[in-house]
């Protein structure tokens, strides 16, 4: 594949380079692999006379004087009038006063963006400018749509995506010849291009179809890899129940469910059966999965072996970290939990190093820092991982790397049902928290609109008045020109002025590690009343005091997102609030949000969510990335997924050590693969 940098292309320097790099392409192929999001259909001019507010529209005319550049305060706005035959209409521009210089008076062109409605006039708003001939070439054509960043337009991602195309070497298709005419799949190098470039829509799914085969055929291979590797495999660390653990268990101060005990139970016997445990958890938000993976740990510990527990938020493992102390404390359990995250100090990390190595540690608790050659640990017998659809095979594999085979706890708050959960851990045992704790009072739901905003403060009020406290979520860290959504920063200071005297601070995943653990931290604690943050809080973050969570453009998420958003509410015994904001009046999107009113329900929502997009809906809003698909979506694209384990199971039965002459290419491909998901754990 070519691994050529991206600035060997023309016109791409190094500081173009860089604003690539922050999408996470960094070699012609990451280009390639970087898809569009979307894909917009270039349509006929309109006349002016019949623009329509709230959508995007073309419309072609001559300018009726050179525009004019005034300057506010931040913002340099460029304005213009165009006129066709029917109208004339107001065209701006923000900060880019170079169009001053190339749009002049009487001159003809095309014109294309979002009409907005301003002080009762249509407006077209930062509109991209064709001569009529480059219209003509793209008119009725279907244009990729890729994920921007600031400095980095999609016109300069289109013409990188096309030199990377016309320049790049076609390559040998790894599939075999026979498997593609079976599944009637394109051929590679015809699929890469036509999933940036389709002619229509016909064309586009044949391209996605073959992508999609190639994600979860790569994948789902090396889960088989890991399966074969791990099945049956005799382990070295016997452990046997302990008395301390059985009596911390009795002592704590609710008794587990019939669904955790019965998933304890099953960890249990894997543990002490003698072979080498591979088990996934799976059990919807709050379910009570922490406790499960504490008392595992804690038996592992009390047969004198180490074991670890990675999440994938530095948040999250301070906040595990802080409770296993509070606990072991409390119940006088002399073990030892130690942190080590990527935001501590060299100093920091060198004394935990050294407690894991010397085996002061009894309990190992962090992010993928957890997996770097500098940890050494002593009598790694367990290792639990915290997936939320963070982690992919290669890293678990990685921590398993650290000890002698150690036992495997994977965890999950995905809700997929189990025929697609048997294809996904193909390499595990399931066993699912089926249940949630008697004690939680169901969460009550609502769908609002803005003009509800006021109502929802007064009650966030009385619930911060009662001793409670509150989450508001937002979808931007700061105002953003591009997208029309709030922003947390902002969004902080309006609400320190609405609700004067009222401790409130804000989170998002772009402020220093230490900042955050902070706020967590105050948060946590109860110090902070209302946390407005983005969505890092999403993932497992335990604070049961806490019982409104508001969560703004509540329709720029996807509904599994949403769920575990309002899974940090309702995690105790108070009554507890969701309140959705639909930001837009657009058909369809109350509707959408609705089925989180009626059900708290993870795998209802799913299964609801995926009747409503319909199997063929591949550019509604993805569930938040279940897994590290850029293409496939487990759900929308489930029968294939079925097709493809099938495929993947002929093959190894015919060919375990894929070593027939037509599979050479995808053994190598296969490598590569392994090797690439390991690269991306920045190690
Ligand atoms: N059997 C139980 N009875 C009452 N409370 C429980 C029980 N089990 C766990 N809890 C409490 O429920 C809360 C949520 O549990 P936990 O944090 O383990 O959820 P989770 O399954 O990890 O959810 P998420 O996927 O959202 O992180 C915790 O405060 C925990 O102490």
């Amino acid at each position: 594949m070519n691994q050529k940098s991206i600035e060997s292309l023309k016109g791409i320097g190094e500081k173009t380079g860089k604003l690539f790099q922050k999408i996470g392409v960094d070699t012609i192929e990451d280009l390639l692999e970087y898809y569009p999001r979307a894909y917009d259909t270039y349509e006929d001019p309109s006349p002016i006379a019949e623009i329509k507010p709230d959508s995007v529209m073309t419309v072609a005319g001559m300018l009726e004087r050179t525009p004019d550049v005034k300057r506010y305060s931040r913002v340099q706005v460029v304005t213009a009038v165009l006129r066709d035959g029917s109208g004339t209409m107001q065209l701006i521009w923000y900060n880019m006063p170079y169009l001053h210089a190339t749009l002049k008076a009487g001159m003809r062109a095309v014109f294309r963006g979002k009409i907005i409605k301003k002080s009762g006039r249509l407006i077209m708003e930062q509109p991209e400018v064709y001569t009529a001939e480059a219209y003509g070439e793209i008119i009725h054509s279907m244009q990729p749509v890729y994920g921007q960043t600031k400095g980095l337009s999609n016109k300069t991602i289109v013409r990188a995506q096309k030199q990377a195309l016309s320049a790049r070497l076609i390559i040998r298709d790894y599939l075999p010849a026979d498997l593609r005419r079976k599944h009637e799949l394109a051929e590679y190098n015809f699929a890469i291009e036509h999933i940036h470039f389709p002619s229509d829509r016909k064309e586009l799914l044949f391209a996605r179809k073959r992508l999609v085969f190639d994600e979860f055929f790569l994948f789902l291979m090396a889960v088989r890899r890991l399966k074969d590797k791990r099945e049956n495999k005799t382990s070295p660390f016997a452990i046997q129940l302990s008395d301390e653990v059985k009596t911390f268990q009795e002592s704590l101060p609710y008794s587990l469910t019939a669904a955790q005990q019965k998933v304890l139970d099953e960890v249990y016997a894997d543990m002490t059966g003698g072979l080498v445990m591979n088990r996934l958890v799976q059990g919807d938000v709050g379910s009570g999965k922490t406790i499960i993976a504490i008392l595992a740990l804690l038996q592992a510990a009390c047969n004198g072996y180490q074991g670890a527990l990675m999440v994938p938020t530095e948040v999250l493992a301070r906040q595990h970290y802080e409770s296993m102390n509070e606990l072991f404390l409390k119940y006088q359990i002399n073990k030892v939990p130690v942190l080590v995250t990527g935001s501590m100090t060299a100093k920091e990390k060198r004394i935990a190093y050294e407690k894991i190595a010397n085996h002061e540690a009894d309990i190992i608790i962090g992010t993928h820092a957890l997996i770097q050659d500098k940890v050494i640990y002593d009598k790694l017998a367990l290792v639990i991982t915290d997936e939320q659809h963070r982690f992919g095979v290669g890293q678990r594999e990685l921590l398993g790397k650290k000890g002698e085979e150690p036992h495997v706890m994977v965890m999950s708050a995905t809700p997929i049902p189990r025929t697609l959960a048997i294809i996904i851990y193909g390499d595990l045992d399931i066993s699912v928290i089926d249940e949630l704790p008697a004690n939680r009072l169901p969460i009550k739901n609502c769908v609002v609109d803005t003009g509800y905003r006021k109502k929802a403060y007064d009650f966030i009020k009385k619930e911060v008045a009662a001793g409670r406290q509150a989450y508001v979520i937002c979808p931007m860290v700061e105002a953003s020109e591009m997208i029309e959504a709030e922003n947390v920063v902002d969004y902080t200071a309006a609400l320190k002025e609405t609700l004067p005297g009222m401790s409130i601070e804000y989170l998002h995943g772009k402020m220093k590690a230490k900042e955050k653990n902070s706020i967590m931290e105050r948060f946590a604690s109860g110090e902070v009343s209302v946390l407005v943050s983005t969505t890092v809080v999403e993932v497992g973050v335990n604070v049961p005091n806490a019982t409104v969570m508001m969560i703004e453009n509540a329709e720029r998420f996807g509904l599994a997102q949403l769920h575990q958003l309002r899974g940090r509410v309702g995690r105790g015994k108070y009554q507890s609030y969701c309140i959705l904001v639909n930001g837009s009046d657009q058909d369809g999107t109350k509707e959408r949000l609705d089925i989180l009113n009626k059900s708290n329900d993870g795998f209802f929502i799913a299964s609801e969510d995926l009747k409503l997009r319909g199997p063929g809906d591949i550019f509604g809003i993805r569930q938040s990335g279940e897994m590290e698909f850029k293409l496939g979506d487990i759900f929308t694209d489930a029968n294939l997924l079925k097709t493809v384990s099938e495929e993947v199971k002929h093959i190894f039965s015919e060919d375990p050590d894929l070593e027939k002459e037509e599979n050479t290419e995808l053994s190598r491909k296969l490598s590569e693969y392994l090797e690439k998901s390991y690269d991306r754990l920045n190690l």
